[in-house]
């Protein structure tokens, strides 16, 4: 007997409304279809003059779009992230082009054009993060937190907390514990005189782990994380590895799903992630302690040189202030607790990681910049290591990494919606190039998504867009010029209020590492084959890169040469 025989007859007195039930479902089959048709013209309507590109289901996710098969108009995911990403809009010679997406409701507008980036990004009466899209409801996993926040009083309720982080003692903290960890790698990777750093990708997001691990947690972090043994109680450091490493399912499932599922890896994650919290919570618990009872003791406390304990520190300032203003305990004033920990949680280091392992790549391609940059390093220090003195006097050696990340963008993709109808300027151009600037009306509720990489490689606005030039990052000839090239807005760390509170952190890493070991070594490429071409080495080196959350590295090796 077949399953569908064994299912039970429906009973005689209800068939009657068998006919209703075809008309019911019918009914709300066809709204759906009619709705979804009326909303795909009306857009379609709306976009007159744009170039269009049709797909049924919303495709356009990074993370996922590298993942799931191109289905032509159904999921045409490469449609979103073919490469070069300047392609995109060459073809149809709009830095503006519109997705409609059947089952959206919303047009989906696409700009390269980095002005009307920074337009959407600072007109922030007319637009605003949409909060709601999986991308940054999920990012509030493990409690609320300043990327996740709607724009407006709880997104400045965050911001007031964590700016206040971001001080002097932790840049200079940042600086030497970046430091320390460069030294660490060279001892444990056996490069002191020089020799084969592999995989380099692998390297550099292992570097900026262990520096958020010191400079976020207060962790001493080593370069081979010790495995707990049966019946051990799992330490920080093991915990902080295993939430790190497997932080798409833990943004995606609940902490007590991944304990439940029956394979070890799953259960891994789930008891890791337990543990973490568990140690957040006491570590924040413990600073705030520690400051209570310095202020019973009428004692100040030393600015802290962790992210955590600034953030707990803010906090409890916050409270204060607002005792002393109000005369009565402080009721949600500043970051509740467990935000606290949601704002930890988020500190990134994998994006400073790969714009490392980027760079590591252009440098090695480029040898003539790591003189450049050798030369700035010998003028502004000396015979001496670079320190956190020098901070503000090796532009160039930042604005390699900052090139770096304008040829591979990291983050890839931004998203605005419409607050109110108005006008998004955008460019087209004929066959010769000549260039027409022109107004598109986009309507409330809108998506404008703003395509970083294509931004970043637009040949209208970078002169020479594919070349790597440090200098066109830097104006003028100060030491301590200005790092914004002041005719083209920078996209990769978002613009405007929403723009990248950690900007300073990262760029603080990244001319810590670079001049740590540009002061020393040079570095080469290694070639699979006799006379390989300086093409080929890119195309393994660089355009490898796969799209994940962040664009990520593919697996290369250089060789580091100890300077003499
Ligand atoms: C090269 C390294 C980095 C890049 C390229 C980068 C890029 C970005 C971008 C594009 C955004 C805007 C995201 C959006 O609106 O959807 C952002 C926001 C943010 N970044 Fe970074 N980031 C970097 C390093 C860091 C570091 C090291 C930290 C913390 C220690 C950090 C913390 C944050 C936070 C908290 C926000 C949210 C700001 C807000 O919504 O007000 N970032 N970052």
């Amino acid at each position: 007997m077949s399953w569908l025989e064994q299912v039970p007859a429906i009973p005689e007195e209800y068939q009657k409304y068998i006919p209703h039930l075809w008309v019911l479902g019918g009914g709300v089959v066809a709204y759906y279809v009619l709705s979804n048709l009326f909303s795909y013209i009306s857009i379609l309507r709306q976009v007159r003059g744009l170039p269009v590109k049709h797909s049924f289901f919303p495709s356009y996710e990074q993370g996922l779009r590298a993942r799931v098969p191109h289905i032509p108009y159904i999921l045409p995911v490469k449609d979103y992230y073919s490469r070069p990403e300047w392609d995109r809009f060459e073809t149809p010679k709009s830095d503006l082009l519109v997705y409609i997406c059947a089952t959206q409701h919303r047009a989906i507008y696409w700009t390269a054009n980095p002005y009307t980036a920074q337009h959407v990004f600072t007109k922030t009466a007319l637009f605003e993060k949409p909060w709601w899209m999986p991308r940054y409801t999920s990012a509030a996993k493990f409690g609320g937190n300043i990327i996740s926040a709607p724009d407006g009083e709880d997104h400045k309720r965050h911001k007031a907390v964590i700016r206040g982080c971001f001080g002097e003692e932790i840049f200079r903290n940042a600086w030497e514990e970046m430091d320390n960890t460069v030294e660490m790698m060279l001892r444990e990777e056996n490069l002191v005189d020089g020799g084969v750093m592999e995989d380099v990708g692998g390297m550099t997001i292992k570097v900026t782990y262990i520096v958020i691990g010191k400079v976020g947690f207060g962790h001493e972090i080593p370069w081979i994380t010790p495995r707990t043994e049966r019946g051990e109680e799992m330490g920080f450091v093991e915990a902080y590895e295993i939430v790190d490493r497997s932080v798409l399912y833990q943004f995606m499932l609940p902490g007590w799903l991944l304990r439940m599922l029956p394979t070890k890896k799953f259960r891994r994650m789930g008891y890791g992630q337990k543990k973490f919290l568990e140690y957040c919570y006491a570590m924040a618990r413990g600073r705030r302690a520690e400051l209570g009872a310095l202020r019973e003791a009428g004692e100040k406390a030393k600015p802290p040189t962790d992210l955590l304990g600034a953030m707990v520190h803010a906090q409890v300032l916050a409270e204060e202030e607002a005792r002393v203003k109000n005369g009565t305990e402080a009721i949600n004033v500043g970051l509740k607790e467990n935000e606290v920990i949601g704002n930890m949680c988020d500190a990134g280091h994998e994006t400073t990681g790969h714009t490392l392992a980027f760079t590591i790549a252009q440098l090695a391609l480029q040898p003539e910049w790591q003189d450049e940059c050798y030369k700035e390093i010998k003028a502004v220090c000396g015979d001496e290591k670079p320190s956190y003195r020098d901070v503000h006097r090796l532009p160039l050696c930042l604005a390699v990494g900052l090139e770096a990340m304008r040829l591979t963008d990291i983050v890839r993709q931004l998203f605005k919606v419409a607050k109110v109808d108005s006008m998004l300027p955008y460019n087209t151009w004929d066959d010769k190039g000549n260039v027409t600037k022109r107004e598109h009306l986009v309507k409330a509720g809108s998506l404008v998504y703003i395509d970083t990489p294509a931004c970043q490689l637009n040949p209208f606005h970078w002169e020479n867009a594919n070349d790597f030039n440090p200098r066109r990052h830097l104006s003028g000839d100060d030491a301590r010029a200005s790092l914004n090239n002041a005719d083209v807005p920078f996209v990769a760390f978002s613009m405007g209020p929403r723009q990248c509170i950690g900007r300073r952190f990262a760029e603080v890493e990244l001319i810590s590492f670079i001049s740590n070991v540009l002061s020393r070594y040079t570095v080469h490429p290694i070639p699979t084959h006799e006379g390989e071409t300086k093409e080929s080495m890119r195309a393994r080196m660089i355009d490898s890169a796969v799209e994940d959350l962040t664009m990520t590295p593919g697996l290369f090796n250089v060789r580091f040469e100890r300077r003499k």
